[in-house]
């Protein structure tokens, strides 16, 4: 219940319905009690006198419940269902909108098929249960209240007599209940394994096929498949041994009540009627507890499932606005960046990169170049406030970016990454992605700055072809440009490209680079690149190794220092090297 409490929130003002709906049930519940009356009746009144007058009375009394009845059951079910849904809708937008802000280190860890399952399969199991579960359980105690109030004003003794075998109809379903609740755990965190099998199987299916590991994949699901399999056999087994024995205990009931009343009944301390209108009521009362069962099914796997999507909902934001943030307006940004003492280390990790300082002037350029894993790309990470620094600053026009709400902050920066994500929509659409009111002229334009605009007009659809998840369809090339444009449209202050031309051939580079000069100008960009000539220009370029800076300067100083830009700069630039030095040698002989 401790999880139906903290899910309050999400239902709370619709409580009304809940009570209508609880009013209407418990309505229909008690009208359920007139039909053994209405039997006590026609057997004592009806049939031993023989006055079969009142048969009309009892047969219209008996069409007037059931239509009561069917009404109360009609709405208490349509208020319930409303009332659930109201909170699977509410609850879904919630997880949503968690999940927009959850931070980069929550996604470092999060697996998507995880994420999947608790928006759907767990939501669903709470939706039921709110829906149907709730009020049926609250059924189930007006029915065994109700029934046994009825019993005891017929005849005490009888009643405690066929109560027997209540308490064990109860000690076993709690029981019952211990063991089904960590099952359904167990079987929910299975499901959502096999879900994210497929999900990543889906994803990376280019990898698999390219590496022919379809035999192993099938295995990996088989393994989690069969965790599922054990697990559902488990819970039936459980299922299983549970309604035998409650049917036991309840004919236990029924042969005492057949056994005492009757002998009550010669005795003469029971009429017949009674009797029979005992009977009819034992199962009123052992029929809801039948189904205890499934209302602890439903409401432990309601549980699970709603601590799941709880962790979700109460999941710690690690970057967030703190509550003096600055909101920065657009037109006041300068976009001048500076890195003071910056250190960072993922999680336990060793330090990814130590003591960086820099200063970005608005409107420079500044280039990264680096090995593998040197942390050219946490700086990126952290100038966008996807993590919070361990040691140092990282000031925006001279103020914390922690001092500075993350929307506004990030809305003064665009990215163009190594890994390009296209949305399966319209190219068009994953140009201006999230920008309201732009023209189509805007959309060409960055398009034509990216190089793009050509390649999508020779697409059959132009800017309305539709490219698919993970842009199926496009080269890696293509791709980039696509987000190219994306990033120019935005028109941002601080310009971000991470490896973003690495899928271009050198030609596209350079001409995707002619286009940036034009795009740079009056913004503070940053690039990570591989290739010299991408970063060539940059005003200052910091060369890193192992998270440190090892050299800095303008590329027409670093390459007149021995050091690993030079090194590079020999390796890319060997034919060039060669030739200059030839040219220069004819030139001395000459
Ligand atoms: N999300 C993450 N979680 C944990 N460790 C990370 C994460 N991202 C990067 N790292 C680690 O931080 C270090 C720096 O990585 P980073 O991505 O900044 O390098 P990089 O210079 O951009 O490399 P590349 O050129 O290969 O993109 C590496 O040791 C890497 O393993």
């Amino acid at each position: 219940m401790n999880v139906l409490r903290q899910l309050k929130g999400f239902f709370w003002d619709k409580r009304r319905v809940l009570y209508l709906s609880i009013l209407c049930l418990a309505i229909s519940t008690a009208l359920g009690l007139v039909t053994p009356n209405l039997l006590r009746i026609l057997i004592d009144d009806v049939i031993t006198p023989r006055q079969f007058d009142k048969v009309p009375m009892l047969a219209l009394t008996v069409i007037l419940v059931v239509i009561a009845k069917a009404i109360m059951q009609f709405l208490s079910g349509t208020l319930g269902g409303r009332l659930g849904n109201h909170l699977a809708y509410r609850l879904r937008n919630a997880c949503y909108e968690k999940l927009q802000f959850l931070s980069f280190r929550y996604y470092d860890t999060a697996k998507t098929g995880d994420l999947m399952s608790r928006l759907t399969g767990d939501l669903e199991a709470i939706r039921n249960f709110i829906g149907f579960g709730l009020a049926q359980m609250m059924n189930t105690i007006l029915m065994v209240t109700f029934g046994s109030i009825m019993m005891f004003s017929i005849h005490w003794q009888l009643t405690l007599v066929t109560m027997i075998s209540v308490p064990f109809l109860i000690i076993v379903a709690l029981r019952f209940e211990g063991v089904i609740h960590p099952a359904f755990q167990e079987m929910r965190i299975a499901l959502s394994t096999l879900t994210t099998a497929v999900q990543e199987n889906v994803t990376g299916v280019r990898t698999v096929k390219s590496f022919a590991r379809e035999p192993y994949e099938v295995e990996k699901f088989s393994i989690r498949n069969e965790r599922y399999k054990t697990n559902q056999i488990f819970t039936s087994t459980l299922w299983s041994r549970f309604f035998p024995l409650m049917e036991f205990l309840a004919s236990i009931t029924v042969v005492l009540l057949l056994a005492v009343g009757g002998t009550f009944v010669i005795n003469g301390s029971l009429s017949l009627g009674e009797l029979v209108a005992f009977f009819s009521l034992i199962w009123y009362i052992i029929g809801p507890m039948w189904n205890i069962g499934f209302l602890i099914n439903n409401y432990t796997q309601s549980e699970a499932s709603g601590e799941r999507v709880l962790e979700l909902l109460n999941h710690p934001i690690d970057v967030k606005d703190r509550e003096d943030a600055k909101e920065l307006v657009a037109e006041e940004v300068k976009g001048n960046i500076t890195f003071e003492n910056v250190t960072f280390a993922y999680g336990n990790k060793l330090a990814a990169v130590k003591d960086i300082s820099f200063d970005a002037p608005s409107g420079s350029v500044i280039g990264f170049l680096g090995g593998t894993g040197s942390g050219k790309s946490t700086i990126i990470q952290l100038l966008m406030h996807a993590y919070n620094v361990n040691e140092g600053t990282i000031k925006l026009d001279g103020v914390d970016v922690r001092d500075i709400t993350v929307h506004s902050l990030r809305s003064q920066m665009a990215s163009v990454f190594q890994e390009t994500f296209l949305f399966s929509s319209s190219i068009q659409n994953n140009i201006s992605y999230g920008l309201k009111d732009v023209s189509m002229e805007e959309i060409i334009r960055a398009a034509e700055l990216a190089k793009a605009h050509e390649f999508i007009m020779e697409m059959p659809d132009g800017y309305d072809t539709v490219v698919g998840e993970r842009g199926m369809g496009l080269s890696g090339g293509q791709k980039q440009r696509i987000a190219i444009a994306r990033a120019l449209l935005k028109n941002p202050k601080i310009l971000v490209l991470d490896d973003a031309t690495s899928a271009v051939d050198m030609e596209t580079e350079h001409e995707i680079q002619s286009g940036f000069q034009e795009v740079m100008k009056g913004r503070t960009t940053f690039i990570i690149a591989h290739r010299i000539s991408s970063l060539r220009h940059a005003d200052e370029i910091l060369v890193l190794d192992e998270g440190k800076v090892v050299q800095r300067g303008k590329h027409e100083q670093l390459i007149t220092v021995p050091g690993p830009y030079r090194d590079v700069y020999q390796i890319q630039y060997a034919d060039h090297i060669a030739r200059i030095s030839s040219e220069a040698e004819e030139q001395v002989k000459s």
